[in-house]
């Protein structure tokens, strides 16, 4: 099926062929935080989207996930598909169980629309607060979102630039459910990881015991590299000394994920193989590695799982 979408000028597309990672995942690892694209001729891309990704479909997904030696994944809905949760929906059903979903979804969504997705996996939704992904939402929308959500026991997944914390701590830490913070809420990595900017962030996760980070995304953070490619094992190591300061304060609420297929990288496309050889730089111990890979992910996905 052709694709009835033009890319975004300068798109990277995903590596296409991974290498098998060196140190092995431990058995039941989940990557939490993944993204499917369309197929476009599918599921078209949102209207309102800021960019046209590449196709990247559920079976190149789960391809993706036997390769690297994942058990499951969650699936986060990507902003380029707006509140159209059918392609993250549709990986999740096709996944038999081996999926769980975080939905986009406005306010004032049908009671049996959310029974749905609850059906089919979904476990949180996302709020973005990246400018250039997302138009800004009124507070409103995402507290009434929160009080339709709430009742299924789901979290929300919180998206958002340093810059941008202080102005949003508050609201954050109103929100009465879960929080689970993306990509570590994007720090400088050139700062200290001592520093002001760093210690505000970990103060939020602080604040609460339900707030979760993902220590997730060194190839978007990085700034001196080296890339995961050409079999490089120590990459991304600016990004090391953030993500092992969270690691090490809240090993019992961190998690990983490939982020596979990488939105808008625009200077290189990682091995997710050598992506995933990363984690044990942030997570030395095979006990914080099964917490951060297994433990903590199933705990708060799929808690019913023995
Ligand atoms: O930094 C990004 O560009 C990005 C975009 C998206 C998305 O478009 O959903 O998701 C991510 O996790 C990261």
């Amino acid at each position: 099926m052709t694709t009835p979408f033009e890319k975004t000028p300068g798109w990277l597309d995903w590596y296409a062929d991974p290498s098998r990672p060196r140190v092995g995942l431990p058995a039941g690892a989940v990557d939490a935080h993944c993204h499917v694209f369309g197929p476009g001729a599918e599921f078209p891309y949102a209207p309102e989207r800021k960019y046209t990704p590449c196709d990247a479909s559920k079976d190149q997904l789960f391809a993706l996930r036997d390769q690297l030696g994942f058990t499951r994944n969650v699936v986060v809905q990507a902003t380029c598909h707006g509140a159209d949760n059918r392609a993250m929906v549709d990986a999740l059903r096709a996944s038999g169980g081996l999926a769980r979903g975080v939905a986009t979804v406005r306010p004032g969504i049908p009671d049996a629309e959310l029974r749905e997705l609850h059906e089919a996996g979904v476990r949180g939704v996302r709020f973005n607060f990246v400018k250039r992904l997302v138009d800004a939402a009124p507070r409103q929308d995402l507290l009434d979102v929160v009080e339709q959500i709430a009742p299924y026991g789901w979290h929300v997944v919180v998206y958002f630039e340093a810059a941008d914390l202080a102005e949003l701590r508050d609201f954050l830490l109103s929100v009465p459910v879960p929080l689970v913070v993306d990509h570590m809420g994007r720090p400088d990595v050139t700062a200290d990881p001592y520093g002001p900017e760093f210690e505000a962030f970990l103060d939020l996760l602080r604040a609460r015991p339900d707030i979760w980070c993902k220590v997730t995304c060194p190839e978007r953070l990085s700034v001196d590299g080296p890339p995961a490619l050409d079999g490089e094992q120590r990459a991304y190591r600016d990004v090391v000394p953030f993500a092992r300061r969270v690691v090490e304060e809240f090993p019992d609420r961190v998690l990983w994920g490939t982020d596979w297929p990488h939105p808008n990288l625009t200077d290189h496309m990682p091995d997710d193989g050598l992506l995933v050889d990363f984690v044990p730089h942030i997570a030395p111990t095979p006990e914080l590695r099964h917490k951060l890979l297994v433990a903590n992910p199933m705990r708060l996905y799929w808690p019913d799982a023995d």
